[in-house]
């Protein structure tokens, strides 16, 4: 039977030595999303893409990708594309060149796709790659990894480099891609405006562990601010940061405890972020948002 997860890590655990970049993440990500994972510089995202796509292997624990270990065999491998983070490509090689070569090696690439999409963003396939801007470069990667038409798709910061308007196209045709494949995606971003834009299920990962995870939809709906004194208030309600007599509160009791129901406000995705960022960091003011994580 197809596995529902696309992403099970159990117990996850990655060192580098003696530095710790994941401790103990227990993650369920279902199909069928585009999943937006954030955290500050270092907290272990790239570790853990990389360990989704098996080019590192865990120190402690599991991860499964789409029921099998990760990068298990060729046709496993076949299943997932990865972007890696600054898109490399071959500097000598021209995009028909790519083209030719992501066709050699995936048995179930998809040609007319790939064209139309170099096609569609109006790169030159005769061009060398080494000679494509950085947001031309993440198109030809896009285009790539989409053209094997796999069930998950992976980016590493994809967008970071890109001005916006390139920014915006390229998460346009990521959208359009993850949903002319029927596929889930997982993306790695600093930008939460990006994230706001495309993801409907969020991780927050710090300081190596996993802060929260869900359905943005459902995060957004069961976290709160209210005014007051964070010790005073309804045990139900776990505080998840406090400033200056308002607090970011998680549980659904924040909207119906008393005084607090009262003015129990929604929260931005930002806002629940950095409250989670902010929690871990274990800071005396919230980091703010052009420091810790860009809009
Ligand atoms: N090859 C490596 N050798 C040693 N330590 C590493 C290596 N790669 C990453 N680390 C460390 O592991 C931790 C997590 O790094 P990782 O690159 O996964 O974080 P990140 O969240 O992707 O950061 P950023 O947002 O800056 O890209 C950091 O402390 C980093 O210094």
């Amino acid at each position: 039977m197809e596995t529902p997860l696309v992403l099970h890590a159990e117990r996850l655990t990655k060192r580098y030595g003696r530095r710790t970049a994941l401790t103990d993440c227990d993650l369920m990500i279902p199909r069928g999303h585009v999943v937006g994972l954030v955290g500050p510089n270092g907290a272990g995202k790239s570790t853990l893409l990389q360990l989704a796509c098996g080019l590192l292997a865990p120190t402690a624990g599991t991860l499964s990708v789409l029921g099998s270990r990760p990068a298990a065999n060729a046709a496993h491998l076949a299943r997932v594309g990865f972007v890696a983070q600054d898109t490399p490509v071959y500097a000598s090689f021209s995009i028909a060149d790519h083209l030719r070569m992501g066709a050699w090696l995936n048995p179930s690439w998809d040609p007319a796709l790939a064209k139309r999409r170099i096609a569609e963003v109006g790169l030159d396939p005769a061009q060398k790659a080494g000679r494509l801007s950085g947001g031309q470069r993440a198109q030809l990667a896009l285009a790539i990894a989409a053209a094997k038409r796999p069930e998950l798709l992976i980016f590493d910061e994809p967008a970071a480099a890109l001005d916006p308007l390139a920014r915006k196209g390229f998460m346009r045709g990521l959208v359009e891609f993850v949903g002319e494949l029927g596929a889930s995606a997982v993306l790695s971003s600093h930008l939460l405006s990006d994230v706001e834009q495309v993801c409907d299920y969020l991780v927050v990962l710090c300081d190596s562990r996993i802060q929260i995870a869900g359905p943005v939809r459902d995060l957004l709906a069961s976290h709160h601010r209210i005014a007051g004194d964070p010790a005073r208030m309804a045990a139900a309600v776990e505080v998840i940061w406090a400033e200056r007599g308002r607090a970011l509160v998680r549980g659904d009791a924040a909207a119906r405890d008393g005084a607090a129901a009262r003015d129990a406000e929604p929260v931005t995705l930002e806002e629940l972020v950095l409250a989670y960022m902010s929690r871990a960091a274990g800071a005396g003011a919230a980091p703010r948002a052009s420091a810790a994580v860009a809009r």
